[in-house]
Parts: structure tokens; C-alpha cells; sequence
């Protein structure tokens, strides 16, 4: 077996490739970046180095192949090129594994297969994550390409959690049911979150908020995930960026049959028109808080409908785990938005919630406790990191551990 100990991971999205350089020896980045508005007129790659100055490049990528073959030159200007006999696996995030893949998997032609079959019901996310893996392939094809999935932590859901009350025949034969995603965030988190405790994460019981462009919350019982808020496909749930999460399956009949709108269209104003954006023309939390901030009636609206789901998934999963011992915010909007963890949390001092307002104001990008030392249930903000969890997972899979 090889020496090698690095992992380069890759998390393609829609528009966006981010990626990170790890040595598994001690987790050391040796690089990280990312490149944004792939396919548009202004195309970005920020590139982090050892220890260097982050550089960035203002050009057009017209696509996630001229995006990775860009990613894999400024490795290579800092002498940790693709060619690198180092390189011990490339790792990458895949959204949707479906009930097959619910552990990490060596990349195949019949698994790629697989994983594009699983297009329908990821839309936004797997064709990129396809791009991803062929072009990391074509670079090096000698080389395990390892895929995570999204999918894979939701797994152990009790059947009861994961069933949607409909004909139990139509639903196996489409494999409708709920799946979840942000799984990788969603165990990281929950350990973390049981280190910060001082527990072994089989003792405690989290609560797990990944609040960022996609969101999605998690119950999960002594390390072991018993419901998540996303389903079949990353649009149910909490309300985010442009997704509207939970709606009525009533209101997509009512709009194609009375609106006239067709299925694909209703599929784009749900995906990609709803959620913050829908409700108030901007996605970003910080502009919303900003607008609100000045008065702006549907900047508050979209906070307060944010909010509002929030707080019901939140209670929901109270109900779900019986105990709570921590709820944890991670994430863009998460790991920042003090306002959000707070009004999220506001007046629940009976189910032994709180939040203290001073060390919810505190900066940091380490995991934390913004709960008072009386409150029962800790409330903590935990910076995700699936990137560290992909290399991990992806290195043990290929060293057999
Ligand atoms: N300082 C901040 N305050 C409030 N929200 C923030 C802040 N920084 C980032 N965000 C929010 O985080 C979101 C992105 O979260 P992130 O986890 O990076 O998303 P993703 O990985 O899904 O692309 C942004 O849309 C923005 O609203
Ligand atoms: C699955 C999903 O919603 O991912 P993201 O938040 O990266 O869009
Ligand atoms: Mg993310």
C-alpha cells in the first residue's frame, strides 16, 4: 500500500467548486479555495496557500472542467500538484446517494451511472458533483476518487421517520421516501458538539441546525441520526436561500392546474425563486438583517418566516429525542447570524432553552457555548467542517480502516 497521506476533497456545486488540500498525518491544510460564478462573465478563484497570502484570480470559467484544471495549476505553483505521488485520494461530496450508497464508495463507471440515475432528485446538486468526479478522474486516473454522500448519515432514520404517508406500493416502487442531506455537516457537528460537552457522542442527544444556503435540521439520538427535516429532495423543510422548504404538495396542483404554470416552471420557483429570496429579492442573511435592521417590512417578513420554521423544527425535534442535552447552530448563517440563534431561541427557558445575550455577540470560528452555566439544554455554536470529514472518511476507506 502506498505512504501517501494527503487528500485533495472536492465540493462541487451548481456554480461553485470548493476545495481543500489535507494531510491526514495531522489534518494540516495545505491549501484551500474556491472558485464562484463558474459559466458566468466573472469568474473568481481564491486560493489559499500554506501558510501564504490568499490569492485571487478574476477570469471566466466556462465550465467545472476549466474550473478544476485552473484549481489544479495553483496547486501545482505551490508545488502540490495532481501529479503528486503524496496524493493519497481525491474525495468528493455527492448530495444524493439514494438508498444504495450509504457509506463512503470508491468511484466506478457503474457507480457514476448510479449516481447520475439519482439526477431527478438532486437537481441542483449532482450533475455538478458528476463534473467533479470525471474531471478529477481524467486528471488522475490512477487515483481513488472516493465518494460521500449527503445522504449517507440519514441512513439509520427509523422507517417511521423516513416513510411519507402515502401507497406504501407506489412508494417502493419509486423509492419515495425521505432521504435527508447535509449528512456529512450533520455527524461532524453532532461530535463536535459532544466533545465540546466533555461526552462520548453515544451519551448525548443533538439537535443540529445547518443553517447556510441550503439548510436543514437534524435529531440525533446518542450519535445516531432519527430525523432530519430535508426528504427526497433538498427542497423540503426549513426556509432557505431560495428553496422554499415546507409547502403544501397542494400548492404545486393549484399552480399548474388554476396558474397555468408547467411542472419544470413550478420545479424552478420552488428551487430557485422561494425561500429568502422569494420572499424578499435577497438571499443573503446579512442583507436581510441589514434591511430589516432599517425597517423594511418584507426583509422582516422573510426573518420572521425564517425564524418561525426554524423554531418548529426545533420543537418538533424536542418532542422527537425526549431529552435534548444541546442544540447546535452551524454553518453560514449559523455560525454568524446571532440574531437568528437568538430568535430562535427566545422564550423557551421552560424547555430549559436559553441563550446569553453577551456570549451570543462573541466572534469566533471556534465551537462555543452561547448558553448561561444554569441553562439545562446547552446551546452551542459549531463550525462545520465536511471538508475535514470527507478527507477523513475517504483516507480511511482507502486504507481500509
Ligand atoms: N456574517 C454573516 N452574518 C449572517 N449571515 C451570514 C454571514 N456570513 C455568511 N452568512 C450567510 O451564510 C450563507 C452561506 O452559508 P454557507 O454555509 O457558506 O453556504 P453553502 O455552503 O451552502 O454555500 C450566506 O447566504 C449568508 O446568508
Ligand atoms: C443538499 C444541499 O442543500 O446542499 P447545499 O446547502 O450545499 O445547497
Ligand atoms: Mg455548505
Amino acid at each position: 500500500m502506498s505512504d501517501a497521506t494527503r487528500v485533495l476533497v472536492l465540493n462541487a456545486g451548481s456554480s461553485s467548486v470548493k476545495y481543500q488540500l489535507i494531510d491526514m498525518v495531522d489534518g494540516a491544510r495545505l491549501a484551500a479555495g474556491l472558485v464562484e460564478r463558474i459559466g458566468e462573465s466573472n469568474g473568481r478563484l481564491a486560493h489559499t496557500p500554506p501558510g501564504g497570502d490568499r490569492r485571487e484570480t478574476v477570469q471566466v470559467f466556462p465550465d467545472h472542467g476549466a474550473a478544476l484544471k485552473a484549481v489544479a495549476e495553483e496547486l501545482a505553483a505551490d508545488g502540490l500538484g495532481l501529479d503528486s505521488p503524496e496524493l493519497a485520494a481525491i474525495g468528493h461530496r455527492v448530495v444524493h446517494g439514494g438508498l444504495r450508497f450509504t457509506a463512503p464508495t470508491l468511484v466506478t463507471d457503474e457507480v457514476l451511472t448510479e449516481i447520475r440515475r439519482l439526477i431527478p432528485v438532486a437537481p441542483l446538486h449532482n450533475p455538478a458533483n458528476i463534473t467533479g468526479i470525471e474531471v478529477a478522474r481524467a486528471l488522475r486516473p490512477d487515483l481513488p476518487q472516493v465518494a460521500v454522500f449527503d445522504t449517507a448519515f440519514h441512513a439509520t432514520m427509523p422507517e417511521y421517520a423516513a416513510r411519507y404517508a402515502i401507497d406504501k406500493a407506489v412508494a417502493d416502487e419509486h423509492r419515495v421516501r425521505r432521504y435527508g442531506f447535509h449528512g456529512t455537516s450533520h455527524q461532524y457537528v453532532s461530535r463536535a458538539t459532544a466533545r465540546l460537552l466533555g461526552k462520548d457522542p453515544a451519551e448525548v442527544n443533538v439537535i443540529v441546525l445547518h443553517l447556510g444556503n441550503g439548510g436543514s435540521a437534524s435529531a440525533v439520538a446518542g450519535g445516531v441520526c432519527v430525523d432530519t427535516s430535508m426528504g427526497l429532495t433538498p427542497l423540503e423543510g426549513l426556509v432557505m436561500g431560495t428553496r422554499s422548504g415546507d409547502v403544501d404538495p397542494g400548492v404545486v396542483f393549484h399552480l399548474h392546474r388554476v396558474g397555468g404554470l408547467t411542472i419544470d416552471e413550478i420545479d424552478e420557483l420552488l428551487n430557485r425563486r422561494s425561500g429568502l429570496l422569494g420572499l424578499c429579492g435577497d438571499n443573503d442573511m446579512r442583507e436581510i438583517m441589514r434591511r430589516a435592521d432599517q425597517g423594511d417590512a418584507d426583509a422582516k417578513l422573510a426573518f420572521d418566516t425564517y425564524v418561525h420554521r426554524l423554531r418548529k423544527y426545533l420543537g418538533g425535534y424536542y418532542a422527537v429525542l425526549g431529552r435534548v442535552d444541546a442544540i447546535a447552530f452551524t454553518a453560514g448563517v449559523g455560525e454568524n447570524a446571532a440574531p437568528v440563534r437568538a430568535a430562535a431561541c427566545a422564550g423557551l427557558e421552560e424547555l430549559g432553552i436559553t441563550v446569553d445575550p453577551e456570549l451570543n455577540a462573541v466572534r469566533s470560528g471556534e465551537a462555543r457555548v452561547i448558553s448561561p452555566e444554569y441553562g439545562r439544554v446547552t446551546v452551542a455554536v459549531v463550525p462545520t467542517d465536511e471538508e475535514l470529514e470527507i478527507a477523513q472518511q475517504s483516507f480511511a476507506l482507502v486504507h481500509g480502516a
